[in-house]
């Protein structure tokens, strides 16, 4: 059998393998115990409403409600956590390097200001640059800002290009995005190295001066093709109304690189759009995308990246192929998600920005399942899900687009169609975009939302977490960005937890029970809102009206709560740990989670209901990638940026008052009335919640930088909570 054909060999050299982590049974385990304690506590919550029912008692059972279901969906990723691994070397036992499929590359921007081109032109040429035939690789960029900035900024980096790629594959860099590549100041110096950067540098200062100053200087034309693109903005064309601009910037097969060898394709896409027409965020540009490159190469293989999202190793879409073309694959894997990780996030992650459960630890666990949910950006689709459940869909047939070169006019005129702002009410057939195909619109978290979707029609996922991680993208580093993201998070999630298909309902008949509690368990995330508001105040008003509301020290019950908050917390911190983690990172996610619960899921709760009553709409507020000077330092030294007067802030600050007062009242009871016994629980409560707060306080009173709380915030949240305060001694 040794010297048997490829195909026998591939047969003992596995492409991938995975295995249950081994934490599984004792996260098994606990569940049960972790289960009997809970419904103990519903029951005594059930006991004491007998005994009498108050407002204040109706709102503890809610809270605890509430964070009963969310434990107990949370309790699917715990089930089956599966770690896998791929072997890229026996890659060549199952296919030759002319057997693999065409990959066609998504990258989305938005804005010029919020997302600098200069960092969308890092993630379309470290890609550009991966270590995959490059006649099979086709880049899109999808700018919605509509904007002469980015165009400009990519004419130039098709230029660089021409430079870059050779230089990478000539010397093996690892990193291919030129940015992160000269700021890692390379220890093996290649001999043209200082040439390239500086041809970086210039590209960069062009780039970036075009942005400052808004005027792209004609002198940097270099044909009179690229002068006639600009001519598309015309007056009246604006970022919300205009015609679709496709401009090829580099042709496979036509253009090359400077030792002769071919490009990829790379192509500036902005689909049209119409003043009053729905154009659906991020999923309409990139269903444009994917009806566009459908024109021009129509690879079978989609990777969509963010603008900021650049790889960071140049073998990842080989890793993806271990799977999508190992030929025992179940024909439902619809895609292979690599995690978000960032750079640039400060040593103990102040505001738990890396969010290690949502884009690690979580994935693991629906990995063993269904499959991960897909994280919007790091994710090789096939194409073909795109088109119908796995029952439907064939592979794609390759031959309409013939020959013909991506720059001809008959196709330019089919690529402009299809990204006509028109093209999806167009007829009956192109209105499925959206519900039955494509990225699926009617949620502002069109991933989660897809993924979801895609699932119910039976297609799976996988998710590849190599040690090198395959992409590095930015994380708010200016806390109102933060929760802002969070915000517009929870108005996208609510969307899909009460639309038709709730995952709680239908999914988890449709997918199975796990998979849809894993789904509910994000669609329903902002309801964390609920019991953290809850715990932040009425304890503490309570405290403030001399009522004790937990149970004595000598009371059973009393430990059951210490039993249940310990163990949450206790199981939290060792799956943070265990995934590599560190204590103060963990600290500071359990306090941003708060945070969240407080200000971002609250308001975003809010709005979502006015949204769905009609009262007003929100749309996708693209996150912020600029960042200032001064704000970055701040971020470097761990301090929290506030410094506008923002209504995100006043339920942070007003609980935090609330707390600082309360703890402060509660000690004096103890000293003056001995009460240790009966507000022992309170007040432990209490000083948790404000040990939680301190960056608070800091911001109020101590800091006198500009990125302090604004005074206006803090005397507003004075009264608030002195208002509610008042409230309270009515209703106590
Ligand atoms: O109308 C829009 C709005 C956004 N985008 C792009 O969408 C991407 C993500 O936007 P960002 O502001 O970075 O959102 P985040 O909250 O950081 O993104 C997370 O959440 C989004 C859903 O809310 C997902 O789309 C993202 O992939 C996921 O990383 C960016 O490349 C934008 O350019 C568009 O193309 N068109
Ligand atoms: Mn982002």
């Amino acid at each position: 059998m040794g010297g048997g054909s490829l195909t026998d060999q591939s047969q003992f050299l596995p492409l991938h393998t995975r295995a249950l982590l081994h934490h599984t049974s004792a996260n098994r385990v606990f569940a049960v115990v972790y289960l009997c304690a809970i419904l103990a506590l519903l029951y005594h919550h059930f006991l004491a409403l007998l005994h009498t029912t108050t407002v204040v008692s109706l709102l503890f059972l809610l809270a605890d409600a509430v964070l009963a279901f969310m434990w107990a969906t949370a309790q699917a990723f715990r089930m089956c956590p599966t770690r896998r691994q791929v072997f890229i070397e026996h890659l060549q036992h199952v296919a030759k390097e002319s057997d693999y499929p065409a990959l066609d590359v998504f990258i989305c921007t938005a804005d010029p200001y919020k997302e600098p081109p200069i960092s969308v032109v890092n993630t379309a040429l470290s890609v550009m640059a991966y270590d995959y035939p490059t006649e099979k690789l086709s880049v899109y960029v999808s700018d919605d800002g509509g904007s002469q900035l980015t165009l400009f900024a990519f004419m130039e980096a098709a230029r660089f290009a021409t430079h870059w790629l050779p230089y990478c594959r000539k010397n093996k860099i690892l990193e291919r995005c030129p940015e992160a590549y000269f700021e890692s100041n390379p220890s093996s110096w290649f001999p043209e190295a200082d040439q390239i950067k500086l041809m970086y540098e210039k590209m960069r200062v062009r780039v970036e001066t075009a942005v400052k100053s808004g005027i792209i200087s004609h002198d940097y034309m270099n044909s009179k093709q690229e002068l006639e693109a600009f001519s598309r903005w015309t007056d009246g064309f604006t970022s919300q109304n205009h015609p679709a601009v496709i401009q090829v910037l580099l042709e496979c097969g036509k253009d090359e690189d400077v030792m002769g060898h071919t490009m990829p394709n790379l192509v500036y896409v902005s689909r049209g759009k119409g003043i009053n027409l729905p154009h659906n965020f991020k999923a309409g540009a990139l269903n444009a995308l994917l009806r566009v490159s459908a024109t021009m190469t129509n690879a079978p293989v989609i990777l969509t990246l963010d603008s900021d999202m650049y790889s960071n190793d140049p073998q990842t879409p080989l890793r993806a192929l271990c799977y999508l073309l190992d030929p025992s694959m179940d024909p439902k894997l619809a895609y292979v998600q690599f995690p978000q990780i960032f750079y640039g996030i400060n040593k103990n992650d102040i505001y738990g920005g890396e969010a290690r459960h949502t884009f690690q630890i979580h994935p693991t666990g629906m990995d063993g399942l269904k499959g991960p949910i897909y994280l919007g950006t790091g994710g090789f689709f096939r194409r073909k899900v795109f088109f119908g459940d796995p029952s439907e869909t064939s592979e794609l047939k390759q031959d309409h687009l013939g020959s013909k070169s991506i720059k001809s006019r008959v196709i330019l005129a089919s690529a402009h169609h299809v990204a006509d702002c028109n093209f999806e009410s167009q007829s009956q057939s192109q209105s499925q975009w959206g519900t039955k195909m494509g990225f699926r619109y009617g949620s502002l978290v069109e991933d989660m939302y897809t993924s979801y979707m895609l699932q119910c029609e039976g297609w799976k996922s996988i998710f590849c977490h190599p040690k090198r991680p395959a992409f590095l993208g930015n994380s708010p580093t200016n806390f109102h960005d933060f929760l802002n993201q969070t915000r517009r998070w929870s108005i996208g999630l609510l969307e899909v937890a009460f639309c038709k298909y709730s995952p709680i309902t239908y999914g988890t008949r449709t997918i199975n029970l796990l998979s849809g509690l894993c789904f509910a368990y994000y669609s329903f995330w902002p309801i964390w809102s609920i019991p953290i508001t809850i715990y932040a105040f009425l304890p503490q008003l309570a405290l403030l009206n001399y009522v004790s509301i937990f149970p004595k020290m000598s009371d059973p019950w009393f430990f059951v709560y210490i039993f249940c908050f310990l163990g949450t917390y206790g199981q939290d911190y060792l799956e943070l740990i265990l995934s590599g983690g560190t204590t103060q990172r963990w600290w500071n996610n359990q306090r941003v989670w708060m945070m969240r619960g407080l200000s971002s899921f609250s308001i975003g709760s809010v709005e979502y209901i006015l949204k769905s009553i009609g009262i007003s709409t929100f749309g996708f507020n693209v996150t912020s990638k600029a960042v200032e000077e001064e704000q970055s330092k701040r971020y470097k030294k761990g301090m929290f940026e506030f410094g506008v007067a923002s209504p995100l802030f006043l339920p942070l600050t007003t609980a935090a008052i609330i707390n600082l007062v309360s703890f402060l009242w509660g000690i004096a009871q103890i000293f003056r009335q001995g009460r240790i016994e009966d507000l022992l629980l309170q007040i432990l409560l209490v000083g948790f919640a404000m040990v939680n707060c301190w960056p608070i306080y800091e911001a109020m009173v101590l800091r006198a930088d500009e990125a302090k709380m604004p005074v206006k915030i803090t005397l507003i949240s004075i009264v608030l909570a002195w208002a509610l305060y008042l409230a309270s001694s009515i209703a106590f």
